[in-house]
């Protein structure tokens, strides 16, 4: 796997309403994976579809590997896979036919749709039409697209949404596997116990702006996010 890295410069996006990020520098480098909380509307999923170039910045800058997001020729997007909004399913397919299909988009092996397959415990499901999934199933085999092609970026939004404890513990493992054989990997959630167990670092989002990294390993981490959130909202006060 080639290693790679993303980094994200001063990045501002914000909605007429005031939502959006503003200033978020961060980098996610090869073989570690990063946590991104906060709370609902902090701007997660916004600072995710920046670095995946879905929404142009106003200001700052995107880079994969120091080439500018628009400048990535369209072979390196085959290492990145990801997960943002809605697992990428067509409903009238099967589990299997999903994988497939997006094997191709990505360049992956033939061996990996079978491999997916086993990894998200979905052999039993693989002839069942999208449509008749389970929520849950469907999410895992959203993931099982995302990451079957093994990218060397990986980019989840709320990845463990509809999964159940099997399903969580399913994640975890791949993305560890993927993150030691040299993967970035950046994924929010807004359960930090869940985070703490998976990522080497987690950075909190609070209105649009990065304001500060907490230890996974520490103790009470709630407490210490929710504190972290609460100066930065009396910080910003008039
Ligand atoms: N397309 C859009 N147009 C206008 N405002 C938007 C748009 N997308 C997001 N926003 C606003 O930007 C802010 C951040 O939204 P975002 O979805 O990035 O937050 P989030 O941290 O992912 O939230 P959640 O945890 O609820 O998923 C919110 O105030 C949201 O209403």
């Amino acid at each position: 796997m080639t290693a790679h890295r993303v980094e994200m410069r001063d990045a501002t996006r914000e909605f007429r309403d005031g939502g959006g990020i503003r200033g978020v520098t961060l980098t996610v480098s090869a073989g570690e994976i990063v946590a991104l909380v906060g709370l609902n509307g902090a701007g997660k999923t916004t600072l995710m579809r920046v670095l995946l170039g879905m929404l142009i910045p106003s200001e700052g800058s995107v880079e994969f590997d120091g080439v500018r997001l628009h400048r990535i020729p369209a072979a390196q997007w085959a290492a990145v896979g990801h997960l943002v909004d809605h697992p990428l399913i067509y409903r009238e397919l099967t589990a299997r036919q999903n994988l497939e299909l997006s094997a191709r988009l990505y360049w992956a092996p033939a061996t990996a749709v079978a491999r997916s397959l086993t990894e998200f415990d979905l052999s039993r499901y693989a002839q069942k039409r999208a449509r008749a999934l389970s929520m849950g199933n469907r999410q895992r085999v959203g993931l099982a697209s995302a990451l079957q092609h093994d990218p060397s970026l990986i980019v989840l939004d709320e990845p463990t949404n509809s999964l159940d404890p099997a399903g969580v513990i399913l994640l975890r493992d791949a993305l560890r596997r993927r993150a030691d054989a040299g993967a970035a990997v950046l994924v929010s959630s807004h359960h930090l116990d869940e985070v703490a167990r998976v990522a080497h670092r987690i950075v909190v989002l609070n209105d649009g702006r990065l304001v500060g990294g907490l230890d996974p390993d520490a103790a009470e981490l709630e407490r210490a996010f929710f504190e972290m959130v609460r100066l930065d909202d009396e910080r910003r006060r008039p």
